[in-house]
């Protein structure tokens, strides 16, 4: 049976678990739930802490995992990405009060604050610069430097609001562009069952993003339209009943769907449709 991690808590736990949902698989319905058997698809599922799940799956003893990039190379762990889940977007970065800090080469001897601090430290080492102490913090870092622990901290930023409410800004270059990510044992060995399981997750993606785009076009102009709805390897152009005229049927961009049907419409397409896509295997 695949032994599956998912974050039980947190900002990546609600959307983790809709991507499984919609990719057929059983979810807990009990937020209390820790361990769930899906025995129609064989997979029991770990609902574990996010900062945990690199470390589970890194030992080998659960064969992939959902958590955060920031939070995998955090743990250091024996643990690689797989998938990019397209979720759980957010930047690791350095704030400071403002106007205090400008460069990350400022941070030289600075007290910096985290709850991320192996991922600082490594990013230290790398830049060359020593700092006079990382303080490892649980949460609410943004607090630390207003109690006098830190100078600066390094957070996880998603709108920014957490920062401005505590008089704070980001500076220096991103220390890191993180989502979730589905991740397995470095270098663990070809598994069909995980295969199947990355194919299922992909054809979430691809449902979320594209849908599919039906129209009518006289035959002069399909050119012209095919080359605005290329799809993902070639469009289906089919002939009509009325003569002159075929129906053409392609995947777009979801975000792309607007502007691509008001480009269709200026070179004469009609009756355009556009359906979502349930689900996907490509
Ligand atoms: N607004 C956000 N705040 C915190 N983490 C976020 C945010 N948006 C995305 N993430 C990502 O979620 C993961 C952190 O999840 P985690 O559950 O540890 O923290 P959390 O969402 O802050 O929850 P909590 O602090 O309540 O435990 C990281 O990968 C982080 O990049
Ligand atoms: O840029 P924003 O949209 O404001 O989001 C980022 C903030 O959210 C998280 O804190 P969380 O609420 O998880 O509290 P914590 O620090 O206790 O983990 C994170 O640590 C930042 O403080
Ligand atoms: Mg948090």
């Amino acid at each position: 049976m695949l032994r599956i991690a998912v974050p039980n808590k947190g900002s990546l736990s609600e959307p983790a678990s809709a991507m499984l949902h919609e990719a057929g698989y059983r979810q807990r319905s009990n937020s209390k739930e820790l361990v769930l058997v899906d025995p129609d698809n064989n997979v029991e599922f770990f609902f574990l802490r996010p900062r945990d799940i690199a470390v589970y799956v890194g030992s080998g003893r659960l064969d992939a995992g959902i958590t955060g990039r920031d939070l995998l190379l955090d743990s250091g762990a024996e643990a690689e990405e797989v998938l990019e889940l397209g979720l759980g977007a957010a930047t690791f970065r350095w704030a400071a009060p403002v106007g205090a800090y400008s460069t990350a080469k400022d941070l030289q001897g600075a007290r910096i604050a985290s709850s991320y601090v192996g991922l600082v430290e490594r990013h230290l080492a790398e830049q060359g610069i020593e700092a006079e102490a990382v303080v490892k913090l649980d949460g609410a870092v943004e607090t630390a430097i207003q109690l006098g622990v830190a100078d600066v901290i390094a957070d996880v930023v998603e709108t920014g609001t957490t920062l401005r409410q505590a008089g704070l800004e980001i500076f220096g270059d991103p220390i890191l562009e993180s989502e979730a990510v589905l991740i397995r044992r470095t270098g663990a060995e070809a598994s069909a069952a995980v295969d199947q399981l990355v194919r299922r997750l992909q054809g979430v993606l691809v449902a979320r993003r594209y849908v599919m785009m039906d129209y009518d076009i006289r035959v002069e102009r399909v050119e012209q339209a095919v080359a605005l709805t290329p799809g993902l390897e070639s469009p289906t152009v089919s002939p009509l009943h009325n003569e002159g005229w075929v129906a053409v049927r392609a995947m777009v961009p979801r975000r792309d769907a607007q502007r691509i049907m008001d480009d269709l419409w200026e070179i004469g397409a009609r009756a355009i449709l556009v359906t979502g896509i349930h689900a996907c295997r490509l």
